[in-house]
């Protein structure tokens, strides 16, 4: 399991450890992952052009000692000192006697443009969110220039602790983050602002308390939660989760939905909706029934909504059902919210960001730029599980209050019509095979994100065939 910690608490493991430990000894391992992750980058660090953007703090004297380091082994390195006066002491004694050299922001563009590896340690984690100006107009410099970007510990100018950006921040290619990622390197927007991130182990581990902000699952720990059939089980014990999806208008949500269903190790899956013979023609295994939910036969788990339009009699009938129920798409917009807030067995809901913003009331953008944010406060509305989707998809538990779960395995091409049908399939069969709504919303996100990159493959798909590729993925998990 992947953790990412606030701020405040870094801070607090931060000081313990440094209580234990030689004064700078924490720098020193940062500066040294850093150097290491640079040298990486670079291939050759002889002869290369590194420029510095050194802050007044100790993220500006990460940046400096890992400087030093290449510097030693042959690069020339620029520190851009954006506050001379203030810059880390024994991070530039230590760049000086490395032969490095030092120039203000006024000289700083040439030095940028030059530059092979440029490192970005204006501000990390003592910092607010938008660049200050002349920060800022380094950051533009940096955009345009040739030079891979190195962030130390977060991109300068992101919030390390929600994922927003408020104004002008720094565009990496790689962010070195020391002791435990942070909230802002997981959830976008500001994930994409720090490329690809790698952990530089500075003993923090040790100190950090339970309770992160976010976890991410890997393969093993969804390997682990994925239900395997044993000896004694037939297709009841298995669980069978019942879809009541599509219209005459949509039938194909009902289809993609039952796809995505039959992959999510269900024993059965009954159908009941008016898209039955869609249904049967494509998937001749379901269980179809023309009579409503109360009158279908046992579930052990609801999906409701994919493709509804206005069936709102339906979908009251389901949030009756003393089973879990995920309620996705036009269902989403039908069900009423005392109705969910009334229920007793657990609720998932798998609002996209357009959906979401229109539960709570606000425009679409606010919902994309605090992700983090607005999908605690649907879960602590609606006292449900939910599962905001998008390019990183965040999990809140019911409540809204623990840590959230973050899902990375998605693909851009997954943006595609009916791409949610298939997931709400698969979490709902999850959840009819006994995880819970957390559990089950988490790891059906993590498996259809793979099975939307093995789909895709770098080209364009459909959805039905992210549903055809779940197989390889829940393989996959468990190599
Ligand atoms: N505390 C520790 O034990 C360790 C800290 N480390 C580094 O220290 C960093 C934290 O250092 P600090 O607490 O000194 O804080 P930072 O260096 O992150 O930020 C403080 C500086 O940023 C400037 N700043 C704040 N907001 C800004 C904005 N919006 N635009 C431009 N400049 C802004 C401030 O004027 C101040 O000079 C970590 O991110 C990490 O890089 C590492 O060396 C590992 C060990
Ligand atoms: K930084």
């Amino acid at each position: 399991m992947r953790t990412a910690y606030r701020v405040e608490t870094v801070r607090r493991a931060e000081r313990e450890l440094m209580a234990r430990l030689p004064e700078g000894a924490l720098m020193q391992r940062a500066a040294a992952g850093l150097a290491a992750a640079c040298a990486d980058l670079l291939g050759r660090v002889y002869g290369r052009r590194v420029a510095l953007l050194v802050g007044s703090g100790d993220n500006g004297g990460d940046a400096l000692y890992a400087g030093a380091r290449l510097a030693r082994r042959g690069a020339g390195v620029t520190a851009v000192l954006l506050a001379p006066g203030r810059a880390h002491a024994g991070g530039l004694a230590a760049l000086r006697r490395a032969g490095g050299r030092t120039v203000a922001p006024e000289g700083a563009e040439g030095v940028l443009r030059g530059a092979d590896l440029v490192l970005d340690g204006i501000v990390g984690i003592g910092g607010k969110s938008g660049l200050r100006p002349d920060a800022a107009a380094l950051a533009a410099v940096v955009a345009d220039a040739r030079a891979a970007v190195v962030a130390v510990d977060l991109p300068s100018g992101v919030d390390a602790d929600t994922g927003e950006v408020h104004g002008s921040a720094v565009r990496a290619d790689l962010t070195v983050t020391f002791g435990t990622h942070k909230p802002g390197l997981l959830v976008d927007p500001a994930r994409e602002y720090a490329g690809s991130v790698r952990l530089v182990d500075i003993g923090l581990g040790e100190v950090l308390p339970a309770g992160p902000e976010l976890t991410a699952l890997q393969h093993a720990d969804v390997a682990a939660l994925l239900p395997v059939p044993g000896g004694a089980s037939d297709k009841y014990r298995r669980g069978v989760v019942g879809i009541a999806a599509g219209s005459a208008r949509y039938p194909g949500a009902a289809v993609l939905a039952v796809a995505g269903a039959l992959r999510g190790g269900a024993g059965a899956v009954r159908y009941v909706g008016p898209a039955g013979d869609a249904v049967i023609a494509r998937f001749p295994g379901t269980l179809v029934s023309d009579r409503g939910p109360r009158q279908a036969g046992r579930v052990q788990a609801w999906v409701v909504g994919p493709g509804a339009g206005d069936d709102a009699k339906t979908v009251a009938e389901v949030l009756t059902a003393d089973v879990p129920v995920l309620i996705d798409a036009d269902g989403l917009r039908l069900a009423d919210a005392d109705a969910v807030r009334a229920r007793k067995a657990p609720t998932l809901m798998t609002p996209h960001a357009g959906e979401a913003a229109a539960l709570l009331g606000v425009a679409r953008e606010e919902v994309e730029g605090a992700r983090l944010r607005c999908v605690r406060e649907l879960a602590a509305r609606y006292r449900a599980t939910v599962l905001l989707k998008g390019s990183t998809t965040l999990v809140a538990d019911a409540g809204g209050e623990g840590a959230v779960r973050v899902n990375a395995t998605g693909t851009a091409w997954l943006a595609t019509a009916g791409s949610g049908d298939v997931l709400s399939g698969l979490a709902g069969s999850l959840l009819a095979a006994g995880l819970d709504a957390l559990d089950a919303g988490s790891a059906g996100a993590y498996l259809h994100g793979l099975a939307g990159r093995f789909a895709a493959d770098g080209a364009p798909v459909g959805a039905h065939e992210v549903a055809g590729a779940i197989q390889q993925a829940w393989r996959s998990v468990g190599e």
